[in-house]
């Protein structure tokens, strides 16, 4: 099949987000991603876990669209991610993925209600101020609007980046570890609240964490080694994961 920009790709699956035979070398020699073949399902939370340097970022980027493969497929919201340029391709982007970060990256020169707004604004989109608003009050942030982020607890600011992250009704979300620079008990309410729009609004979510207690809130852990998928997990527990990545690791 021959694909043209913006072409809509018909899946057999409910995959919002596919790669297909993916391969990315760095700088012509380093091969961060080797033939991966991967689904996530709407309605689906997934944690993608290996060992340092086993390209889970890399996978991360090139499945959210921040980067290109060098070789295979990435179809994103029935869009064939490689046969888009810009300005189609960050067009995209906006539209249908949302991000959470360790590091938050908020603005902090605006209030709560900016940042959450703020993709929808850049993506030239009318913002549903109704759904922003319920977002919040899910996040626990509602009467926060008018705060700026730097007022706020780290956690508080990280429920801020998840608000933002679904204000926009993205068909997924990426998290690179989102609970990364969270304390225990902060980490779980954030993921309690990602597992919470998963179940109750068929969000999409792919996560990137080290931390198998976090993972063990997915339906599914997808493991890399070396670029290359090395099995997965469904309905996981911590004891599970953390029992794969020590074999992974060895
Ligand atoms: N921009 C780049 N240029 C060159 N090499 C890169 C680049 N980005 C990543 N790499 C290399 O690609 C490989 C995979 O990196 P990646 O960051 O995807 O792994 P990771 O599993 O996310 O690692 P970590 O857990 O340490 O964050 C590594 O060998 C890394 O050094």
């Amino acid at each position: 099949m021959v694909l043209r920009a913006g072409t809509r790709v018909a899946t057999t699956t409910a995959d919002v987000v596919w790669l297909d035979d993916v391969t990315k070398v760095y700088a012509g020699r380093v091969r961060a991603l080797d033939g991966v073949t991967v689904g996530f399902a709407r309605g689906s939370f997934t944690a993608v876990m290996g060992p340092s340097g086993s390209g889970k970022s890399t996978l991360l980027h090139c499945a959210a669209a921040l980067d290109l493969p060098t070789g295979g497929r990435v179809v994103l919201a029935g869009q064939e991610v490689g046969a888009l340029r810009e300005p189609k391709l960050t067009a995209v982007r906006r539209r249908h993925v949302g991000f959470v970060f360790q590091s938050f990256n908020l603005v902090d020169a605006l209030s709560v209600w900016d940042n959450v707004l703020l993709p929808q604004r850049f993506a030239g989109v009318r913002p549903d101020k109704a759904w922003a608003r319920e977002v919040l009050e899910r996040v626990g942030l509602g009467g926060r609007e008018r705060s700026r982020p730097g007022e706020l607890s780290g956690g508080q600011q990280q429920r801020v980046a998840l608000a933002r992250a679904l204000a926009g009704r993205p068909e997924v979300i990426f998290g690179d570890e989102p609970t990364g620079a969270l304390d225990l008990s902060t980490g779980r309410e954030v993921l309690g609240l990602l597992r919470g729009f998963v179940d109750a609004h068929a969000a999409t979510v792919v996560m990137v964490t080290h931390d198998p207690a976090a993972a063990a809130w997915a339906d599914r852990v997808v493991f890399l080694a070396d670029g290359r998928l090395a099995g997965e997990l469904a309905a996981p527990t911590a004891q599970q994961v953390a029992a794969r990545m020590t074999e992974l690791t060895r």
